[in-house]
């Protein structure tokens, strides 16, 4: 396990759905600047830990940390102000509003400016708003949706709409950015640059990445560390050559195929 501190880290967190122990005594350690994949097969955990790690749930037992600070028991946009974004396994866009405007929206969200400012309107309002809308078409320029900014986000291809929700999440300028699925049905191509952007963001937003990813070519080819998950519980940690070659994992996988 990596020895520079944790960006994000969970210690011995438990999370139980009555009966049901969907995350068990999880330790993971993301490094700041890290692109982390957390896999498993389907139903392994990864989803909630994705919810843990934002404040969705709270876990039944053990620490969730950012920064080397507890962020237990606080709601997902406090989590969310301090740095840590997240997309979707299922899309959440505003579909009727335009494109530029489901990106604004979450630049909005991390507004300086007080209420009454709003109301009024002020000079440093404006210029907050004018900054935000050129950063807001920086990031659509950058996922090659600026030419669709004024249709309604509802009208993009599934692609697409996974990359506006990327877009929509960068806005907020996070430390981390968490990101449930965003290759699903996507093809090989896109899945292929869509990897290579993800490391590209990292570079240009000092950004950490976490991915939960079923493609592994993805995976493999975005991820520095890997932590793989089967029924709760943590299987393997490593690089992407140690993840496929661990016989674990290949038995977690081939065990399900
Ligand atoms: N809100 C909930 N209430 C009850 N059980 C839940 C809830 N959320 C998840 N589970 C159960 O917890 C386990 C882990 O589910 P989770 O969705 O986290 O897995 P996953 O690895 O994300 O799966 P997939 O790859 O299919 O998305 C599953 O058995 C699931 O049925």
């Amino acid at each position: 396990m990596s020895s520079a501190p944790a960006l994000l880290a969970t210690r011995s967190t438990t999370v139980r759905f009555g009966g049901l122990v969907a995350v068990k005594d999880l330790d993971l350690t993301v490094a700041p600047g890290q692109v982390f994949g957390l896999i498993g097969p389907n139903g392994a955990g990864k989803t909630t830990i994705f919810n843990v790690l934002t404040g969705v749930y709270r876990p039944t037992s053990g620490d969730v940390q950012f920064e080397g600070q507890s962020i237990v028991g606080l709601p997902p946009h406090a989590i969310a102000r301090r740095g840590l974004a997240r997309t979707f396994q299922n899309i959440r866009l505003f579909g009727e509003l335009s494109v530029l405007e489901n990106v604004m929206t979450a630049c909005h969200n991390q507004s300086r400016s007080g209420v009454l400012a709003t109301i009024l309107r002020t000079r440093r309002q404006q210029a907050e708003e004018r900054e935000q809308r050129e950063f807001a078409l920086e990031l659509l320029e950058r996922f090659g949706l600026a030419s669709q900014q004024h249709a309604p986000a509802k009208s993009l291809s599934y692609g697409n709409q996974r990359r506006l929700e990327i877009a929509r999440a960068l806005a907020t300028r996070p430390k981390a950015l968490l990101l449930d699925e965003p290759a699903a049905g996507m093809n090989p191509q896109e899945s292929l640059a869509l990897m290579r952007q993800i490391r590209q963001l990292r570079e240009d937003f000092k950004l950490t990445v976490v991915l939960v990813e079923h493609n592994m070519r993805v995976v493999m080819g975005a991820c520095e560390q890997i932590h793989v998950v089967e029924q709760g519980q943590t299987i393997a940690v490593g690089t992407p050559d140690e993840i496929k070659q661990d016989v674990r994992v290949i038995a977690a996988y081939l065990g399900r195929a």
